[in-house]
This record gives C-alpha cells, sequence and structure tokens, in this order.
C-alpha cells in the first residue's frame, strides 16, 4: 500500500480499487445473467413437479420437439437438463466431458450402494477412475476365459430347455432373463447359487424398486420427513439382507483361498479379493498423482458385484428379447438371418463361436435393435461445476439425461428413423457404437460408457445365434405378426411391456440338440 501511496492519491487507489470490483461484478452478473436452456415454465417452489409422468424417455423426446435438444426443467430445487440431439449429445459426451461426467443418486442408491462405494454411482474422480481399472481389467476383459465359458453354457442350456417345450409357447421374455441372470451369476460368485438363488433374486428386486422409488426428499430436501420410516425402513432391511448374503459368499471363498483350493477356477470375488488382500496400512491417499493401489473394502465390492448383478442381467436380456420381437413381426427379416446360418453353419451341425464374425446380418439386426430399443433408454450424468453449452448455463449439480432412444431415432441422422431395417447397416456397418458416432449412443460414449459393452454384445450375439440356428419360430395362437404388442415400460431400463411368447420347432436334426 505504502508503495501506492508514493505514486497515487488516496482518492484515485480508492477509484481504481472500486472500478475492479465494479468489473468484477459486472463479469459475475454477466455470467448469472446468461439463460438456463429453454424448457416449459414450472410454478414458484416446486417447478415442473406436475410435470413428473413426462420424465421418460418417450415425454422427453415429445418436449424436444417444442424445446429443441438441450431442454431445462426444474423439480423443486433440482435442475434436470434433457439432451435429446446427436449435436447436443457430442457437446455434453465428448466436448465437456470432464464436466458432465459425475452420476447423480438419489437417497436410496447413495444408501443401499455404502454411500457410493460401487463404479457405476460414484463420481467421477480418482477412485472411481482405480475401481473402473480393476474392473476392465479384471472383470470386462475379453481374454477373461471364465465369464465366457459362463455364457456358452447357459445359452447351451437354454437351447436345452427350448428344444424340451418344442412345439409349446414359450415365453422368451422369462427365459432369456434367467439366461442373463445365470450369466451374471456364474461370473460374480462361480456358481448359479442354486440354493440362495430365490433370496438373492428377492433382493435384487427391492433394491431395483428402492432405486426408482419416488422420495420427496430428493427434490425437496426440508420435505424428507414426508416419506417417513417405513421407506427407511425398508431401505435399511433391503441393505442388511444384502450384507448377510454377501458376507457368507466372501467368507467362503476367503475359506477357499486360505485352503488354497480350485485356485485356477476363479470368478469375481475371488478377483476383487486380491485387492482386499492387498491392502497397505497408510495407503489411503487417492489424490489423481496418488499411484497406489486402490484398498477395496467389502463394501466396495459387495457394492461392484451389485453393480455387475444390475447392469449386466436386465440389459441383455432385454436387448435379446427386442431382438427376437423385431424379428417376429418382421418375416423376410427372420428368413434372411436364418439364411445367413444356413450358408455360414449349415443345418447338419450346431453353430459355435468360430462363426460369430461371419455373421454379418445378424450384426446388423443387433445394431438396429440397439438403435430402437438402447436398454438404459436415458444415460444419467450430473455436472461438476457451473457449465455453459451453447450459450446456456448448466448449473453445478444439475441431473443430465442424455436421451439415447430419442436420439436413435433422431429424424435428422436416420432416414426412415422408427422403421426395423437391419439393412441400413450393411454398409461397412457405420455408424458404430463405440461412442464417436453421436447418432448411435446404445453404450453411452465418453468416461461413463459402458464397461462391459464387449461381455454384453458376445451374450446378445451368442444367445440370439443359437436360437435362431436351432429353432424356427412362430407367434402362438395364430397371432398375425403386426398384432405382436411392442410397446415398452419406462424404468432404469426399458423392457417389453408385454413378455414375448413364441413357438419353438426343430430346425435340425434332433440328435443335435443332444450336445
Ligand atoms: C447389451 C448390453 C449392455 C448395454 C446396452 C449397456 C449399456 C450401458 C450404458 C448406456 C451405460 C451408461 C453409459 C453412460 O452413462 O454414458 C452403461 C454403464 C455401465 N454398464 Fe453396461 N450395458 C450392457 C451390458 C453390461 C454388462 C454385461 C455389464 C457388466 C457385466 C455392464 C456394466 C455396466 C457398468 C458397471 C456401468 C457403469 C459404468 C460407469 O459408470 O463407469 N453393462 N451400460
Amino acid at each position: 500500500m505504502e508503495f501506492l501511496l508514493q505514486y497515487f492519491q488516496p482518492s484515485t487507489i480508492l477509484f481504481l480499487l472500486l472500478t475492479v470490483l465494479a468489473f468484477i461484478l459486472f463479469m459475475l452478473s454477466l455470467r448469472r445473467k446468461l439463460p438456463y436452456p429453454p424448457g416449459p415454465r414450472g410454478l414458484p417452489i416446486i417447478g415442473n413437479m406436475l410435470m413428473m409422468d413426462q420424465l421418460t424417455h418417450r415425454g422427453l423426446a415429445q418436449l424436444a420437439k417444442t424445446y429443441g435438444g438441450l431442454c431445462h426443467l426444474q423439480m423443486g430445487s433440482l435442475h434436470i437438463v434433457a439432451v435429446s440431439t446427436p449435436q447436443m449429445a457430442r457437446e455434453v459426451l465428448q466436448a465437456q466431458d470432464i464436466a458432465f461426467s459425475n452420476r447423480p443418486a438419489n437417497v436410496a442408491i447413495t444408501y443401499l450402494t455404502y454411500d457410493r462405494s460401487d463404479m457405476a454411482f460414484a463420481n467421477y474422480g480418482p477412485v472411481w477412475r482405480q475401481m473402473r481399472k480393476i474392473c476392465v481389467i479384471k472383470l470386462f476383459n475379453r481374454k477373461r476365459a471364465e465369464s465366457w465359458a459362463s455364457v456358452r453354457d447357459e445359452v447351451e442350456k437354454t437351447v436345452r430347455t427350448v428344444a424340451f417345450n418344442a412345439g409349446s409357447p414359450v415365453n422368451l421374455g422369462k427365459l432369456v432373463f434367467s439366461l442373463t441372470r445365470n450369466i451374471t451369476l456364474m461370473a460374480a460368485f462361480g456358481s448359479t447359487l442354486n440354493e440362495g438363488q430365490g433370496e438373492f433374486m428377492g433382493i435384487l428386486q427391492e433394491f431395483s424398486k428402492l432405486f426408482g422409488a419416488f422420495n420427496i426428499a430428493d427434490f425437496i430436501p426440508w420435505l424428507g420427513w414426508v416419506h417417513g420410516r417405513e421407506f427407511n425402513q425398508r431401505m435399511t432391511n433391503a441393505r442388511k439382507a444384502l450384507d448377510v448374503f454377501i458376507d457368507k459368499i466372501i467368507d467362503e471363498h476367503m475359506i477357499k483361498r486360505n485352503k488354497k483350493e480350485d485356485e485356477l477356477n476363479t470368478d469375481m470375488v475371488d478377483e476383487l479379493m486380491d485387492f482386499l488382500k492387498e491392502e497397505k496400512v497408510g495407503d489411503t491417499d487417492h489424490s489423481d498423482n496418488s499411484r497406489s493401489i486402490l484398498k477395496l473394502t467389502k463394501d466396495n465390492i459387495k457394492a461392484l458385484i451389485m453393480d455387475v448383478m444390475f447392469g449386466g442381467t436386465e440389459t441383455v436380456a432385454s436387448v435379446i428379447e427386442w431382438i427376437m420381437a423385431e424379428l417376429m413381426k418382421s418375416p423376410p427379416d427372420l428368413l434372411k438371418a436364418q439364411q445367413e446360418l444356413k450358408d455360414v453353419v449349415g443345418l447338419d451341425r450346431r453353430f459355435n463361436e468360430s462363426d460369430l464374425n461371419k455373421l454379418t446380418y445378424l450384426k446388423c439386426v443387433v445394431k438396429e435393435t440397439l438403435r430402437l430399443h438402447p436398454p438404459i433408454p436415458l444415460l444419467l450424468h450430473e455436472t461438476a461445476k457451473d457449465t455453459v453449452v451453447t450459450g446456456y448455463s448448466i448449473p453445478k449439480g444439475t441431473r443430465v439425461w442424455v436421451n439415447a432412444w430419442a436420439i436413435g431415432r433422431d429424424k435428422s441422422a436416420w432416414d426412415d428413423a422408427d422403421t426395423f431395417n437391419p439393412s441400413r447397416f450393411l454398409n461397412n456397418g457405420m455408424p458404430d457404437f463405440k461412442g464417436s458416432d453421436f447418432e448411435f449412443i446404445p453404450f453411452g460414449s465418453g468416461r461413463r460408457s459402458c464397461p462391459g459393452m464387449q461381455l454384453g454384445l458376445y451374450a446378445v450375439e451368442m444367445s440370439v445365434a443359437q436360437l435362431l440356428h436351432c429353432f424356427n419360430w412362430e407367434l402362438p395362437n395364430g397371432m398375425k405378426h403386426s398384432e405382436l404388442d411392442m410397446n415398452d415400460v419406462f424404468g432404469l431400463t426399458a423392457p417389453r411391456a408385454v413378455q414375448l411368447v413364441a413357438v419353438p420347432t426343430y430346425r435340425l436334426n434332433c440328435s443335435l440338440y443332444d450336445s
């Protein structure tokens, strides 16, 4: 100050300081003045909460027709921005991906994932990065033979079940759900849990209901008491039940390890327990520069297992069921896919893994189904800081829902967007779903994209190829193809509203079904 007083009058210094302050305030007010993206006008305090029923992939696609690819809604104190066009998806998932890479979590999700100890709901940061690295290397790696073997074994069992019921209606929805559930159970625990399976499925169902339950505290925190004790009690019971169940499995694995039994036959719990064992005292620094190995607690392991159960079961089952439904609805495409199998494999042997890469049309069918029915229709992200997208302000903590369903049907990106037409992908298979073509993002894109993509696709392709190669399929009770219900229901996933029922008949020689 004395230094300044040598050169300037006090009044000049005051004037300069006031000018700088005014400039800063002016810049801040400019920033505040940037509008939120366009959206329907809300009411005081509750905002757009009366539009709750429109917060589905279809409802938000409808709003996008009026308000554009970036639409703002306010639910109580919560900002929501729906992203509905490929251009806007590129902005948030690529151009500014770090700012948009957090995950939103409601009260139930936070509690049931042991305070976000998992990968899917952890916020973006060093702990999530370490967790993801472990999972990608150890669990989702294509070379992880055990997981792939479990796919092959379980698909084979499914073929046998269908063959046993040949000539009668088969509920394909139920069948493929139990197929994918067994694949993930095998990958996670090394067995399909014949004993405690019912109990575990009950726990998963209760988790699923609680994850999606409406809780006013998520929107207006000071009204949290409204939901009351009953909801909290259900959450406590669900988490206790999972604790008891998985603790027992972890203890069994611990005993197996101590006895050094069956060391070659490892499952997901074994792989994760390596990181429990590598725990080092004082190894708690997870700052960005830290190269230390992440300590996994039992809670991390439990939460990661739930990620795999939720991430890998319903998604894969939903894709297989939708593929079969789209083919049943479009007999020429069903014929083409089966003709390709006849040309590549023939009818005198069973399809096997080495045939997979020659099935070009089948892969187009898978892509076209993922375009029309992405199993996770809304990709749930959250902003980690205040951001600006195409001149609109998006505050920190905004829930950003990328509508993969609307984007797959965007009329400016796709010809005849609502029609099932696998041949559109015959042109070199483009666009691709690996995340750089933003008109097609069934697995997401960027940092939070699906780490289970390869495992999921492998399970889908193997299952569909076997079901189409081994059997001919008809709709039951003389139902016409045009009468097949193609509605979906909205949740974290978007499965068929009515499960697909179809009648299989043998396509191959009977002796080939016993292999
Ligand atoms: C065809 C099947 C599948 C589809 C279409 C699919 C789709 C997706 C999508 C859209 C996301 C969110 C991406 C984003 O937010 O930007 C996701 C995340 C995730 N998926 Fe998948 N998925 C499939 C199979 C699987 C499988 C088999 C597993 C595990 C065994 C799995 C585990 C996960 C996990 C853990 C995440 C969270 C990743 C993170 O937040 O870092 N998925 N998946």
